[in-house]
């Protein structure tokens, strides 16, 4: 998979070089490429952001390096159509079945926006050549959108086989059946007066399975309600 990034502050996906991202991009895995949007202004003061029409606090980012930097990115693309992935409060929730979903693409493109947003006209003209999602991490707001595609990268690119050592630790996992995951415990079983629920240490597989499954539900319904919601019957 290759996955490009786009920001005015680069070194903020530095992370992106440290542990499993890393390694998968040392072993080909993925192909890993941050770009500086203000490689693509070509004022003296690089200017990438100006103030908004209708008025209002802040300012909104110019459409031009951003159709210059999406073009530049576009035309070394090994796809028609890539993905275009834009963190926003305004865009639906990300999600591990959206994760898993794009796990599969080829090319995905983050466009990290900063101060009040981006020029609204880059995304009805990034349509042309991308498939552009406006994706929200949750109802919160964040300065930038870097750290919503490091985690957005983290949570797609441990999906790709062979980024994860074992592949087996990624099915048993929070939201991956729905249902939050059940509590874990290590050694030692006794611990400054707190012991490991007994049925771990029985060895009954059959008897752990069926107590881990009720802590699932158990946490689900007190801490994440919304998960349990039933369909709306048609
Ligand atoms: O703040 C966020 O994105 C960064 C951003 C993008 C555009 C303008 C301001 C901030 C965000 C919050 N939940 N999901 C994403």
């Amino acid at each position: 998979m290759r996955i490009d990034v786009i920001s005015i502050f680069p070194d903020y996906l530095s992370a992106l070089d440290i542990s499993l991202i890393g390694r998968a991009r040392q072993d080909g895995l993925l192909d890993v490429r941050v770009h500086d949007l203000r490689e693509y202004t070509h004022d003296r003061h690089r200017t990438v952001d100006d103030t908004p029409y209708g008025g209002g606090a802040g300012m909104v980012m110019k459409p031009e390096p951003w159709a210059e930097a999406l073009e530049a990115v576009a035309a070394d693309s090994p796809v028609e159509r890539p993905t275009l992935l834009v963190p926003t409060p305004s865009g639906t929730v990300f999600s591990q079945p959206l994760a898993r979903e794009l796990a599969e693409h080829e090319h995905l493109v983050f466009a990290c926006g900063r101060y009040e947003g981006i020029d609204e006209r880059v995304f009805p003209w990034a349509a042309e050549r991308f498939d552009v999602r406006l994706v929200s991490l949750g109802d919160y707001v964040l300065n930038g959108g870097e750290v919503a595609v490091l985690a957005m990268v983290e949570a797609v690119g441990r999906l790709i086989p062979g980024v994860v050592g074992n592949p087996e630790s990624l099915v048993e996992e929070s939201h991956e059946d729905g249902l939050l995951e059940y509590p874990v415990y290590t050694k030692p079983s006794s611990w400054r007066g707190h012991d490991v629920p007994p049925v771990l240490l029985s060895g009954d597989h059959g008897k752990i399975a069926v107590w881990r499954r009720a802590q699932q539900l158990e946490r689900t319904r007190q801490r994440r309600p919304d998960l349990l919601a039933e369909e709306p019957s048609a």
